[in-house]
């Protein structure tokens, strides 16, 4: 080093003997060597950064997603492997699918657990959502009354599981007499309204100890436009990645604007229904999962139960319950779509269902939870719908915590991440013809459910953020499901057969389809439990 220096010193004087040149050009080279330092380190950084498509300027990939983003990452995977980037807009996006899911929910649970600072995330339940809202001591205590709370009101014991029944059979009731109706005034009729308010209706029973009807003008504009939502937050979605297309009217600025207003709506809702609970509230008794939220942070504030001194205010009650009800209506309802749509594309997996659910329940009783165990085909049919359609494909956008590294590659603090759920349900190295819709997939040779197999499904996601309605869903769909094979048939319009097609979004929605509805036998089995639960209520 000294060696060098002498020698540069020397050049210096030979070619420069005024000292001001000298300075100059000293200064000069030490510019020249930072500018190739910067270079050098530039060079090693994105060496270990993942590799990924070309990002054209401004839009970066966004054109090359597609109609089907989901496809678009499952292809260029294959290319560049279970972890690449790519850039929306002006963002840097890293995608996630196959092993490296894992690897990053799992081994690195708190580096991968935050969301992205989009503009729209903060607009759902008044900027104080669990689930859009980023990693951090509050987080936690939100998710943790949240997930106790919905646990208290469905799976967490014999009792409560009893309850839930309950209200899925008396929705279930309502349901099927819509669905009569619409045959007899119609023939063919577009289920999915009707679909959407039976789960909202289950779930306004939990949350708010309140059902509405079928024709309530408000509760069906409530709850009846997750299309327009889901469209915003899904992975893909470039409203919050090019901030510039709010500046002129375009497509994206008007559905940024409807998405504005109905979290506004929604929240509007869930906020009346937050004040109403607590001008009635009676500690002794808790009513319903909002008295059931209100209490838990009021003990939390009082009793100082926090994590890390974190502590939610009554504000964020309203929040909570937004979350709760928003997340279960639009998952479950777009679920129940599919089943109903998978039922007549299939006819002979519908009569299957039918023969197993009369074989194991029979004909003069009504399935309940648990039958369960005993009805394999129902649960490996569900798991099917669950895998074949991956109708969340991409699980919310999550973003790192801190500087990190995964599969050798640095991502730094603040990067937008997608999770390729559909990548691990059609991976043919997992599963025989992932293509083929075929509930036997999971059953063993002795007709039993195989559990690793059903585990090996990813739809409510890994880790610190994985879904914390997945216990209640499953049940709401196994009972949905072994309800309507036992007390309906589902027959198509031969000449409007449904296609498999659907609209991109956080959730897959089916396109329009219609279907006609027939009892099998009559009321009289669902008519007579719901008038044994009101003889015991009352
Ligand atoms: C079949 C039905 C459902 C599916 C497939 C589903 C799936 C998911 C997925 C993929 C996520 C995102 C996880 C991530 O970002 O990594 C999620 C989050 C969430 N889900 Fe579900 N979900 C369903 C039903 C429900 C229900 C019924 C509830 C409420 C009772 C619920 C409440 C939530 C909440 C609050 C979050 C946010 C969790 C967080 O950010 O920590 N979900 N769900």
């Amino acid at each position: 080093m000294d060696m060098m220096m002498m020698i540069i010193d020397e050049l210096l004087l030979a070619v420069a003997p005024l000292p001001s040149l000298r300075n100059l050009l000293l200064a000069s080279l030490c510019a020249l060597l930072g500018a190739h330092l910067w270079l050098w380190v530039r060079r090693c950084a994105s060496a270990l950064s993942p590799p990924g498509p070309y990002p054209w300027p401004v839009i970066g990939n966004a054109a090359q997603l597609g109609s089907a983003p989901h496809i678009y990452f499952t292809r260029m995977a294959k290319k560049y492997g279970d972890i690449f980037r790519i850039k929306l807009g002006s963002r840097v996006v890293v995608v996630l699918g196959g092993d490296a899911i894992r690897a990053a929910l799992i081994d690195k649970g708190v580096d991968f657990a935050g969301r992205p600072d989009f503009t729209s995330y903060r607009l759902v339940g008044d900027g104080r959502s669990m689930a859009f809202g980023n990693y951090s001591n509050w987080w936690k205590v939100h998710r943790k009354v949240a997930q106790s709370t919905v646990r208290a009101f469905s799976t967490s014991n014999e009792q409560t599981k009893k309850m839930f029944e309950r209200h899925v059979v008396s929705e279930l009731r309502e349901l099927l007499h819509v669905f009569l109706q619409q045959t007899e005034a119609r023939g063919f009729f577009e289920p999915h309204t009707c679909l959407t308010v039976s789960i909202a209706n289950i779930m306004s029973a939990v949350c708010f100890g309140k059902r509405y009807s079928y024709d309530d003008e408000e509760f069906r504009a409530i709850v009846g436009r997750n299309d327009q939502f889901t469209k915003t937050v899904g992975a893909g979605s470039i409203v919050d990645v090019m901030p510039w297309l709010q500046r002129f009217p375009n497509p994206i600025k008007t559905m940024f604007g409807n998405f504005k207003r109905l979290n506004l709506e929604f929240y509007e809702f869930t906020k009346k229904k937050v004040e109403e609970h607590r001008a009635t509230i009676d500690s002794s008794i808790t009513r319903d999962i909002t008295d059931a939220v209100i209490l838990a942070v009021d003990r939390g504030a009082t009793a100082g139960a926090g994590i890390s001194g974190a502590f939610l205010s009554q504000e964020y009650v309203p929040p909570t319950i937004n979350d709760i009800f928003g997340a279960s209506q639009d998952t479950l309802s777009t679920a129940l779509r599919w089943i109903v749509l998978i039922l007549v594309r299939y006819p002979d997996i519908q009569s299957r269902l039918r023969e197993e659910v009369d074989r194991v329940v029979d004909r003069n009783r009504l399935p309940t939870i648990e039958d369960q165990s005993r009805l394999p085909y129902v649960m490996a049919f569900i798991y099917e719908v669950m895998r074949f359609t991956s109708f969340i494909p991409v699980t919310i956008p999550h973003s790192t915590t801190s500087d990190t590294s995964i599969g050798g590659y640095s991502i730094p603090k603040g990067t937008v991440i997608f999770i390729n759920q559909w990548s691990i349900n059609h991976d043919p190295s997992k599963w025989k013809h992932p293509e083929v819709f075929d509930p036997t997939r999971f059953l063993d040779t002795s007709g039993s459910l195989n559990k690793d197999l059903t585990s090996s499904v990813l739809i409510f996601s890994l880790g610190r953020r994985r879904c914390i309605g997945e216990d209640l869903s499953k049940i709401q769909l196994f009972l949905y499901t072994a309800l309507l094979a036992h007390q309906c048939y589902f027959s198509v319009d031969p000449k409007n057969q449904p296609s498999m097609e659907y609209e991109y979004g956080l959730t897959l929605k089916p396109r329009p389809f219609t279907v006609a509805v027939s009892h099998r036998d009559s009321m009289k089995l669902l008519d007579s439990y719901v008038e044994q639960i009101k003889g015991q209520e009352d």
